[in-house]
């Protein structure tokens, strides 16, 4: 607890937009937790996310921060699972066209792999694992995960959101990409917001 009576947690990512999402979604779902981000700790070495999956990649991940801060640590792994190429580019989504981490360029590469796919054969669902660590082993650990199912559209639209959302059609909010819709809008169908509002209860539970 800090003198304001809030619990300090780390949250591991890199991804600013992921990051500012998932601030907003805690704010509502898990109040009173102070986020600690990569630029306020001392740095450490981040870890290679080479797990076949994305609970795997959110445990290196939060594993990694709780080894350096001592803090209890967040870290969401997700991305995009396209039908039509068997479930890639899943965890490879951050980095489909190859360093350096580029959203453009991957959503290039996606619409061309994509062009001959017909309306109809275009399914796709957006997958996000949340981890929680804070102790060594599995009483030390949670993992919730969240889905949102659409389908991939055939040119980029919207200012909103990050990554692939300029390509993504929800199946839950219709005729707008997941970048036209309002931050409310998005959180309340996402994949990261399903995961996080699961993971609330079970946080508050820990974290005190
Ligand atoms: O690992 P950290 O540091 O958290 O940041 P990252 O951007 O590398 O994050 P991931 O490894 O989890 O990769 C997720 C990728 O999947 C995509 N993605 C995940 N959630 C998304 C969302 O809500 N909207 C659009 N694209 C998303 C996006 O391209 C991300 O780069
Ligand atoms: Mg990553």
């Amino acid at each position: 607890m800090t003198a304001a009576g809030s619990v300090r947690v780390h949250l591991a990512s890199r991804n600013a937009k992921k990051v500012a999402e998932m601030q907003r979604i805690l704010a509502e779902h898990l109040p009173g937790i102070e986020v600690v981000g990569l630029d306020d700790v001392p740095a450490y070495d981040e870890p290679v996310e080479d797990a076949p999956d994305f609970d795997g990649n959110a445990l290196i991940k939060a594993r990694a921060g709780f080894a350096a801060t001592g803090l209890p640590t967040l870290a969401d792994d997700s991305g995009l699972c396209v039908d039509a190429l068997n479930g890639m580019p899943g965890v490879l989504s951050a980095r489909w066209s190859g360093p350096p981490k580029s959203d453009e360029r991957n959503n290039t590469l996606l619409l061309a792999q994509l062009h001959d796919v017909p309306d109809e054969r275009r399914g796709a669902h957006f997958r996000c694992s949340v981890a929680l660590v804070d102790g060594d082993g599995p009483a030390g650990e949670t993992v919730v995960q969240g889905r949102m199912d659409g389908h991939v559209v055939r040119e980029v639209r919207g200012e909103g959101g990050f990554g692939y959302d300029v390509l993504f059609v929800a199946d839950d909010l219709p005729g707008r990409t997941t970048a036209e819709l309002t931050k409310q809008e998005k959180d309340a169908i996402s994949h990261r917001g399903r995961a996080l509002r699961e993971l609330g209860p079970v946080a508050a539970a820990r974290l005190r």
